[in-house]
């Protein structure tokens, strides 16, 4: 179970952008969350993710409350998540090929070994062809480099996904394309989901419910939350 307990999070803490957000997903469980542009939900999707400290509240993975954040978070929390954010170019490192950003998050988890094998296996899942791994970032074009971005979440098997707005830049048969690869590693694994969107429509198909931010923030004036570790 991913529990986001009232949350409050921003990036000043005299205004907060978050006030006293809940959501809990199930494993295995898909969840969309929509609401208008600015109202916070990359911010929660980040909080959710271990990558944003909140100001207070409390995030338990899977019976474990969160005590650090992005780095400072213990490994078998951190890699727990994979993470796909909308601008695969804001999240990749221009020097590195396509092979090596898949392959990324094995060398930092000291499991290099299994880098080609698993990038291999990962290129196929995401349909990327070993021409396109060859490539850096400015080579390819931005679905392209998605499908990387994709593969390098998976490339851990994490518990649970968070797509942040991943499909926004895409055409309709990339969105498709990613969506399958999302949908057949659940089914292979029983990952859990947080999606983020715009698109109603599409996370209404995708996922097994969707929320608004709205609808999780708690009323003003209810009991304080306890500050959150580091
Ligand atoms: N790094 C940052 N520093 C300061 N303010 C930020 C930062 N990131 C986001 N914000 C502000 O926090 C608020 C919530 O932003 P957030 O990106 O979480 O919203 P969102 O609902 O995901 O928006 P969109 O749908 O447009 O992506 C916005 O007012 C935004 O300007």
């Amino acid at each position: 179970m991913l529990e986001l307990r009232r949350i409050t999070a921003g990036y000043d803490r005299r205004a907060p952008v978050l006030h006293g957000v809940s959501l809990d997903i199930a494993p295995g469980e898909a969840v969309g969350l929509l609401g208008p542009s600015g109202c916070g939900k990359s911010t929660l999707a980040r909080v959710a993710a271990l990558l944003h400290r909140p100001d207070s509240g409390e995030v338990v993975v899977d019976g474990t409350p969160a005590r650090g954040w992005r780095h400072r978070a213990p490994r078998e929390q951190r890699t727990a998540f994979g993470v796909v954010f909308q601008q695969p170019r804001l999240s990749t490192d221009p020097r590195l090929t396509l092979a090596a950003a898949v392959a990324e998050p094995l060398r930092a988890t000291g499991r290099r070994a299994e880098a080609g094998p698993r990038t291999a296996e990962l290129a196929e899942a995401v349909g990327l062809t070993p021409d396109l791994l060859t490539r850096r970032p400015h080579e390819v074009s931005d679905g392209q480099l998605q499908r990387a971005c994709l593969a390098r979440a998976l490339a851990l098997r994490p518990r649970w996904l968070v797509c942040d707005e991943m499909t926004a830049m895409l055409d309709a048969s990339t969105t498709a394309a990613l969506v399958g690869v999302v949908e057949d590693y659940r089914r292979q694994t029983g990952a859990g989901l947080l999606a983020v969107g715009h698109d109603r429509d599409l996370l209404e198909r995708w996922c097994d419910r969707t929320v608004t931010l709205e609808s999780l923030t708690a009323p003003p004036g209810g009991p304080r939350a306890p500050a959150a570790g580091r």
